[in-house]
């Protein structure tokens, strides 16, 4: 299982600090990162595989830090935008799946069945040579997921997985999470999300304000909320 280590970590954008000195060591299966608006969540879940680096202190991951080892961190820890359109970026929808595997140089057979395995898992088998722009805003979000997935990281970042959903999308996205094997760390407005989670952090102005099973933190939250 992944182990990620933050340490002392400060963002600097400009004359912005969006993270203030944070010290936390990731090693549960499910964390859940919430906030308010303009907290330092999505920043924060950038740093966790390289996406970003920190201006001060340090992210390792396994060990690794992520400032110079960038493309073995993305290798154990992948990340899904909010937004599938940032991240969906093959006109068909097997080739977008197909990119993640690209750096692994398989035999073609290979990447042929790992694309298959990897829409059925997502319903989106009948979808495999569909245009990707044509997919419903739930199946693109399911093919954003497809495409980190089939690269089998370690620990999946989500940021905001379920805000551009509908109801029903929201629950399947949901619940296809909620099944993942791999490590799960999840930033969201969607309290709903983080039920059976193993841990919750919450953020304020760029620091971490609590640290906790998810029921006291999120009582915490909702407490400094109003
Ligand atoms: N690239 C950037 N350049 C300048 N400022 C930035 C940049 N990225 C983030 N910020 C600022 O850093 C602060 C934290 O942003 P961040 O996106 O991490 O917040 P958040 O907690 O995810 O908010 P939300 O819930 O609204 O998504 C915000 O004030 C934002 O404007």
């Amino acid at each position: 299982m992944t182990t990620i280590e933050v340490r002392d970590v400060h963002q600097q954008f400009e004359t912005f600090e969006a993270l203030k000195g944070i010290d936390l060591t990731l090693n549960e299966k499910r964390i859940g990162i919430v906030g308010s608006n303009g907290s330092g969540k999505s920043t924060f879940a950038r740093l966790l595989n390289g996406l970003l680096v920190p201006t001060r202190g340090e992210v390792l991951v396994d060990g690794l830090d992520t400032a110079k080892n960038g493309k073995a961190v993305r290798r154990k820890v992948g990340f899904v935008f909010q937004n599938p359109d940032n991240q969906i970026v093959f006109p068909i929808v097997e080739e977008d799946v197909a990119f993640g595997l690209k750096g692994l140089k398989l035999p073609a057979a290979q990447r042929d069945a790992l694309v298959e395995e990897v829409l059925d898992r997502y319903g989106l088998g009948a979808f495999r040579y569909h245009p990707s722009h044509a997919l419903s805003g739930g199946q693109k979000q399911l093919l954003a997921l497809a495409g980190v997935l089939v690269t089998r990281p370690d620990c999946i970042v989500f940021d905001e997985p379920t805000t551009l959903l509908d109801l029903r999308n929201a629950r399947k996205v949901s619940r296809v999470i909620s099944e993942l094997e791999e490590t799960v760390i999840i930033v969201t407005h969607d309290l709903k999300l983080l039920e059976n989670f193993e841990r919750v952090i919450v953020f304020d102005q760029g620091k971490v304000i609590a640290d906790d099973e998810p029921s006291r933190a999120l009582s915490h939250y909702v407490e400094r909320m109003q």
